[in-house]
């Protein structure tokens, strides 16, 4: 079993004929099978009209925005009603309804059994007796039931939000929401929306649900019940006991929807740090940066805890003012209630002497009845009153899922507005690379209304022009060299190049399609969770490989031309998983991504200063290599030594211009620019002995002048 269970955790998903996958997930000593279906496009772009910005100065409330947020969520939750969650929340309604029925049934059959008891009536009593314990068995599988599919609900809600979310965050190609939702989108700290804010949005809609709706209906029920024993007057003294509360406590109540948004944010952000520690480990060891991480850490935790701390302070009054209002102020007027019918609409007989059996006996029956009725009266009142309590307690759950529905809106809404970056990918343009009068600028946040609880930083309305008005055409085998100093552009043309950023200005860039066309490996290595197998392939997963025909011979042969062919045997084959971003030196780290190349031979392949750890020799090895290949290479860097392996170079000015300058490398004109720097660098080299020698000649005067002294 464990080595299926190392087999499916390698395999990760079939692919379906239709297009949809199976994933493997490994559960309980076996592997379940999760058929995965991605959310069709047409169905991202429906829900996208349900989702505007909201104005940035709303505050989460109960109202009409909220009502707007909570249905376009819901939309996505409950996407039709013959869903499994839609049968789901039909069964809890069924067991709702039950138990309010349930509950009336034993209040009257609680009466019956004491009127019982109190005219002696031996065979009733036994026989309610037998009824409470029939009733007591549907009564608790109920409210077990309840509990169950509160949380199976939440759960199967979670779910389909966390899917629906992950496609459209992670659904890469055209859009790369998950990279353009912070810079672009304005929205910080994603993965504390994604992971925390949907469950708790789930748990507390589904306990809500529940919270609201069966006190509810037990309010109506109850009330219904009960008028009929207490009146009109009784009735009316009812409703204006609710009215009284709920103003009360609306008054009392704060503002618990922005605290729940607020404290998921500083939540976040805590988070967030801590990650961050834990991702750049080893740099901060370096640096020794332990305390000063810590410092910042506490300052976000402490700031999350002063919140959660003033929660917790101004929760004391309101609570206290609920306590009051729902223990105290509903059982005075309860008793008020019940003695309605007692003081007002009936005669008293009770110390009354009777004088004949008949009346006696009528006099008995009354009592008896009296008392059934207080009794059925008093339970139904204090259901009622334990039923409205938490209508009552409902109101700040629903203020602070208001909270985090606005947060989970926010993330969605940003999602769906981000712009769709332009089409630059085209078959007809498969052998080569077009830029045409391109501007290469920092793209401006293209969101300006979102409701994110922390206000963004100030940032520039229009993007920031880097380089300015670049044409080029670049064909198979033409191998490019981007170079200039820091900071001036170089790799925001491989982000304009791959489509991470749009170009700016009028111009137009086209390039092959897809990562078979054109492929960059970034300055940063980065590697994925999983085998040593899977980083070679990635982004490829193992039943991509397994399509594409290639074998481990010749990932071996990849891993040769890299000189990391010593890999699988030192760590134990290509099975092996570790954490490969700390087991991989930093030179190791850029190799395997020239593997990446290697294994995926894209025509064009964007290197951005991707060698810069690895020696000389092998790194001109790797380039021969991926010339041979046959893949157009586009480097972006400052060593002139790799000029030797292209054919034309790019020098963007740096000056602030924008300006920039394509020129061939090895032309004639090239040949004596080239010629004359050397002849004047060694001009110079010969300078330095004479400077040396005279430096020399100066240093002894200054010795004799000294002695002299
Ligand atoms: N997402 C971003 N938001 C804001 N500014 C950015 C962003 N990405 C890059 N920049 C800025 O754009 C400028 C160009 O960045 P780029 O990464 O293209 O530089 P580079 O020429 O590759 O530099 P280096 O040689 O140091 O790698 C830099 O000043 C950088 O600070």
């Amino acid at each position: 079993m464990r080595r299926e269970i190392g087999r499916a955790l390698q395999q990760v998903y079939v692919q379906e004929p239709d297009g949809s996958q199976i994933l493997l997930v490994p559960h309980s000593y076996g592997i379940a099978k999760v058929p995965i279906r991605s959310t069709p496009g047409q169905v991202i772009s429906q829900n996208a009209g349900h989702f505007p910005l909201i104005s940035s100065s709303h505050k989460p409330n109960l109202d009409k925005v909220f009502m707007k947020q909570l249905f376009a969520i819901l939309r996505i939750a409950f996407p039709t009603w013959r869903s499994q969650e839609a049968g789901m929340l039909l069964a809890h309604n069924f067991f709702l309804i039950s138990r309010t029925v349930l509950s009336v049934v034993v209040a009257r059959l609680d009466g019956r059994i004491v009127r019982d008891l109190i005219s002696a009536d031996g065979k009733g009593f036994l026989k309610g007796l037998g009824l409470w314990f029939a009733l007591a068995i549907p009564s608790t599988y109920t409210n077990t039931m309840l509990r169950h599919l509160q949380s199976k609900l939440a759960l199967r809600m979670r779910t389909r939000l966390t899917r629906y979310t992950d496609d459209l965050y992670l659904s890469s190609a055209p859009h790369l929401r998950y990279y353009r939702i912070s810079p672009e989108g304005g929205l910080d700290d994603v993965e504390q929306y994604i992971t925390s804010d949907v469950a708790s949005f789930c748990d507390s809609l589904s306990g809500i649900y529940g919270n609201v709706l069966k006190p509810a209906l037990d309010v109506l029920l109850f009330t219904s019940q009960l008028s009929r024993t207490l009146g009109y007057r009784g009735t009316a003294l009812l409703a204006l006991n609710y009215y009284v509360t709920a103003t009360i406590l609306r008054a009392a109540t704060p503002a618990f929807g922005r605290l729940a948004a607020v404290e998921a944010q500083l939540e976040g952000e805590y988070r967030a740090g801590m990650g961050r520690v834990d991702r750049e480990s080893e740099e901060i060891a370096f640096y020794g940066g332990g305390k000063r991480e810590r410092s910042i850490l506490w300052s976000a935790y402490l700031r999350l805890i002063r919140h959660i701390n003033s929660i917790y302070k101004i929760r004391i009054a309101y609570e206290w003012t609920e306590d009051f209002v729902i223990k105290y102020l509903w059982s005075a007027a309860g008793y008020c209630l019940i003695s309605v019918p007692v003081f007002l609409t009936r005669r008293r007989h009770v110390g009354i002497q009777a004088t004949s059996p008949a009346l006696k006996e009528a006099i008995n029956n009354e009592v008896a009845n009296r008392t059934e009725t207080y009794i059925s009266s008093r339970r139904l009142l204090l259901s009622l009153a334990d039923a409205g309590g938490r209508v009552m307690y409902a109101y700040k759950d629903l203020l602070e899922l208001a909270g985090q529905t606005d947060r989970l809106y926010t993330l969605l809404s940003t999602l769906h507005n981000l712009p769709p970056l332009p089409e630059c990918q085209s078959d007809d343009y498969s052998d080569r690379i077009e830029l045409q009068n391109v501007d290469v600028g920092i793209p401006a946040p293209a969101l300006t209304a979102t409701n994110h609880a922390k206000p963004a930083a100030p940032a520039a309305a229009t993007s920031w022009i880097l380089i300015k008005d670049i044409s080029l055409v670049l064909r198979e085998g033409e191998h490019l060299m981007i170079t200039g100093s820091n900071g001036v552009g170089k790799t925001s043309v491989a982000r304009v190049l791959a489509g991470l950023w749009a170009a700016q200005g009028e111009g137009e860039v086209r390039r092959p399609p897809g990562r078979q066309g054109l492929f960059v490996i970034p300055q940063r290595a980065y590697m994925v969770t999983g085998t040593l197998l899977d980083q070679v392939i990635y982004p490829h997963a193992y039943p991509e490989f397994l399509q594409s025909g290639k074998t481990e011979k010749d990932l071996m042969e990849i891993l040769v031309s890299v000189n990391l062919a010593y890999l699988p045997a030192r760590e134990g084959g290509w099975s092996t998983r570790k954490e490969w971003r700390d087991v991989l030196s930093g030179g190791e780290k850029q190799r395997m991504g020239l593997a990446r190349v290697f294994y995926h031979r894209p025509k064009f392949a964007v290197l951005d200063e991707c060698t810069s750890a690895v020696s000389s020799d092998v790194e001109g090895r790797m380039y021969e290599h991926a010339k041979a290949l046959g893949i157009t290479l586009i480097t972006i860097s400052l060593r002139p030594s790799l000029m030797r392996y292209h054919t034309h170079l790019l020098t963007l000015a740096g000056d602030g211009t924008g300006k920039w300058a394509l020129s061939r490398i090895g032309s004639a004109e090239e040949r004596m620019g080239i010629d004359r720097e050397i002849l004047s660098l060694k001009e110079k080299l010969a300078d330095i002995v004479r400077w040396e020698a005279r430096v020399n000649e100066l240093n002894e005067m200054l010795s004799v002048s000294v002695q002299e002294k």
